[in-house]
């Protein structure tokens, strides 16, 4: 809870469904402020659906999502000031430089520009960004557009940060990296929730969990409450039903 006993994120009932898939079927989570929550679940359990409602970039068909208390669909200016985004994919101006995305990004959320110049800088240099300062996004590698994604989400100090698989496609060092900036910046007094398919990185990091299946939270709590005394992963398979080859599959392989 912040100062105001609010949680950075709380999300009441949210569901969405595409055609006759139910994606997220009523989702109800607190994520306290300064928690570092990571968010488990097999693919299509409906993560980036969820956190696309939670952050107002998917409209959800119910429910409602609150941003230290500001209602993202009812508040969006002031909720989208205190949130940083890493979307899903990676939706970026790709057409532009690293560093002119960052000022883009900037400008577009009022900063001052030498303010924007400096924190820019910052950015690039350690995400190890700044040698590829005139290469356009769209040459990026993946692990790069991530990176530069997380310097957009980070641009304007956020009070809370919402990352769809930061870690995904990232080398090791810059995966230490990213883990020590989210680590700082959770420490500073942020909060943080990712989406994630690696245990370790959210064993390692995380002081919650939830874990999604099928459109809803199966398990939920710190990580203590939700991995008992058995490995996360343990837990997850069981929460998930892991499927067991018996042999006889692929025997023409
Ligand atoms: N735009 C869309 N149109 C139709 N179906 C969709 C759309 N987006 C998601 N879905 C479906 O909703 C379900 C949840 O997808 P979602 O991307 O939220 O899962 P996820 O947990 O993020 O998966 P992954 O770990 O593979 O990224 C899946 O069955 C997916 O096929």
């Amino acid at each position: 809870m912040d100062g105001n006993g609010r949680p950075a994120l709380a999300l009441r009932g949210l569901a969405k469904r595409f055609d006759h898939k139910v994606a997220v079927a009523g989702v109800d989570l607190d994520v306290p402020a300064g928690s570092f929550y990571g968010l488990l679940g097999p693919n299509g359990a409906g993560k980036t659906t969820t956190l696309s409602m939670a952050v107002g970039l998917l409209r959800p068909d119910a429910g409602t999502a609150y941003v230290l208390g500001h209602e993202v669909w009812a508040d969006p200016i002031e909720a989208k000031r205190l949130l940083g985004v890493l979307p899903d994919g990676v939706r970026l101006f790709d057409r532009l430089t690293g560093p002119e995305l960052l000022a883009y990004h900037g400008l577009l959320r009022g900063m001052d520009p030498q303010v924007v110049d400096q924190r820019a800088r910052e950015l690039l240099d350690v995400l190890a960004l700044a040698d590829s300062g005139r290469t356009m996004v769209i040459d990026y590698s993946a692990g790069m557009k991530k990176k530069i994604g997380l310097a957009c989400a980070l641009l304007h100090a956020p009070r809370l940060l919402v990352l769809d698989e930061p870690f995904e496609a990232v080398d090791p060092v810059s995966a230490a990296l990213i883990r020590d900036i989210l680590h700082r910046y959770v420490t500073g007094g942020g909060t943080v929730i990712f989406s994630s398919h690696v245990m370790e990185v959210v064993e390692r990091l995380c002081s919650h969990v939830a874990i999604l299946a099928d459109g809803a939270i199966k398990r939920v709590g710190t990580l203590a409450e939700v991995r008992g005394d058995r490995s996360l992963e343990d837990t997850f398979v069981e929460v998930v039903g892991g499927r067991t080859a018996t042999g006889e599959e692929l025997a023409w392989l």
